[in-house]
């Protein structure tokens, strides 16, 4: 087992990273604190998880709240029915929510304890490996607008985020693949090395060989943890953890919510991002071919949806939670683990890159 710590003073928080996990019950007990318990999972995970979270809490009051499964049910509407179940169930202030699943549990339960009763406590249990190398970390919570992604939410930091590798063992592959999307993202924002080691793992990764997995894991939340610790609500250096993803909300969003995976959109963004930044000569062809092979190996798409047209995707671009007095900021890459936020790019040159027949 591992155990990392995001260093955030009286925030701070374990991060515990082993297979098996679920099956200890001293690590769950000391996370939750007060008598009131209630785990926050969906139809899909429940079935699979819930009763091997709640045998040990069986001294405390526990309720479940199951939610539909899926990205286009990570809404206020979801959120509200969240809060007539804790409120009918008379959950206190002292209540712990635990968040039992993929990102978008996670994001949503979050944003209930950030929320509830003006916040409560919650612990994450994160069962995807998007969830584990990125969602669980660092207390973004919240919830999708039809306008924009992620656009109503609070910064609200878990109790502390528990991964037990082995609930991987359920993940169907085209989740686990966009899980990789944004553990290759960690690479490609600041740890060259990384991206090296992903290149030369990349197939075991994808055959879920669990040591693999597991160090996947920890270099991707250690990576995460400490750009966190420097800039907890993303006032600078935090925004690099948005890389392609000014491009992938708007695939996510201009398709409707569900359509494309978060991870799937992100890959691609990740590519556009690189091929404007070739385009702005900051980068050259074999680093773009590098995370283009990369990326393909991981299962991922790489060429945006033709239906998106290069005005339709500016549009939604421009919704987008960087941009400062209407300028669009982008993150973009000097090299392979350089990437820098910055509002100078060329507007053509984001247009040849927007346009899906030149993306090509
Ligand atoms: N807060 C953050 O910092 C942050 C970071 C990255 C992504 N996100 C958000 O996370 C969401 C995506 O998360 P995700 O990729 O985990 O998607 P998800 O939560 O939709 O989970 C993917 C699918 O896998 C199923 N599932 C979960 N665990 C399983 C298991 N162990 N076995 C079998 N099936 C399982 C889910 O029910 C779902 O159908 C997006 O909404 C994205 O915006 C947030
Ligand atoms: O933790 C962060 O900071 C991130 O940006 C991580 C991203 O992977 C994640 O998708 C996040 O939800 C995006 O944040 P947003 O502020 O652009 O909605
Ligand atoms: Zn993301």
């Amino acid at each position: 087992m591992v155990a990392l710590n995001v260093e955030l003073g009286t925030r701070s928080y374990p991060i515990h990273i082993g297979r098996g996990l679920l099956d200890n019950p001293d690590i769950l007990r000391t996370a939750v604190s007060g008598r009131n318990v209630v785990i926050i999972s969906n139809e899909t995970v429940a079935p699979l998880y819930l009763n091997k979270v709640r045998r040990h809490l069986d001294d405390l009051r526990v309720g479940d709240i199951i939610l539909p499964d899926g990205e286009q049910y990570k809404t206020l509407g979801t959120l509200e029915s969240i809060f007539t179940q804790l409120l009918e169930g008379h959950f206190d202030r002292n209540t712990t929510l635990i968040a039992l699943g993929g990102g978008v549990v996670g994001d949503i339960a979050g944003f209930a304890a950030a929320s509830y009763q003006r916040g409560i406590k919650f612990v994450q249990i994160p069962t995807t490996l998007l969830a584990q190398v990125d969602s669980s970390v660092g207390g973004k919570t919240g919830v999708n607008h039809p306008l924009g992604k992620n656009m109503i939410g609070a910064f609200h930091q878990p109790l502390a985020v528990i991964i037990d590798t082995e609930t991987l063992d359920t993940l169907p592959d085209r989740e686990l693949n966009a899980g990789l999307a944004e553990v290759i993202k960690y690479g490609l924002l600041g740890d060259a090395e990384f991206f090296d080691w992903l290149e030369e793992n990349i197939d075991t990764l994808r055959a879920r060989d669990h040591h693999s997995l597991a160090y996947a894991i920890k270099r991707s939340c250690q990576n995460k943890a400490s750009i966190v610790a420097q800039d907890e609500r993303e006032q600078g250096s935090r925004a690099l953890l948005n890389l392609g993803h000014t491009f992938g909300h708007a695939i996510e969003t201009g398709l409707g919510y569900g359509q494309w995976l978060h991870g799937e959109a992100v890959a691609c963004g990740m590519l556009m991002a690189a091929r404007l930044s070739g385009e702005l000569g900051w980068l050259p062809t074999a680093a773009i071919d590098r995370i283009e092979a990369l990326l393909l190996k991981a299962g991922l798409p790489v060429t945006p949806p033709a239906e998106l047209s290069q005005q339709r995707m500016r549009e939604l671009m421009a919704i987008d939670k960087k941009v400062i007095d209407g300028q669009l900021r982008l993150v973009l890459l000097r090299d392979i683990g350089h990437a820098l936020v910055t509002d100078q790019f060329d507007p053509a040159a984001l247009d040849r890159v927007l346009t899906p027949s030149k993306a090509a």
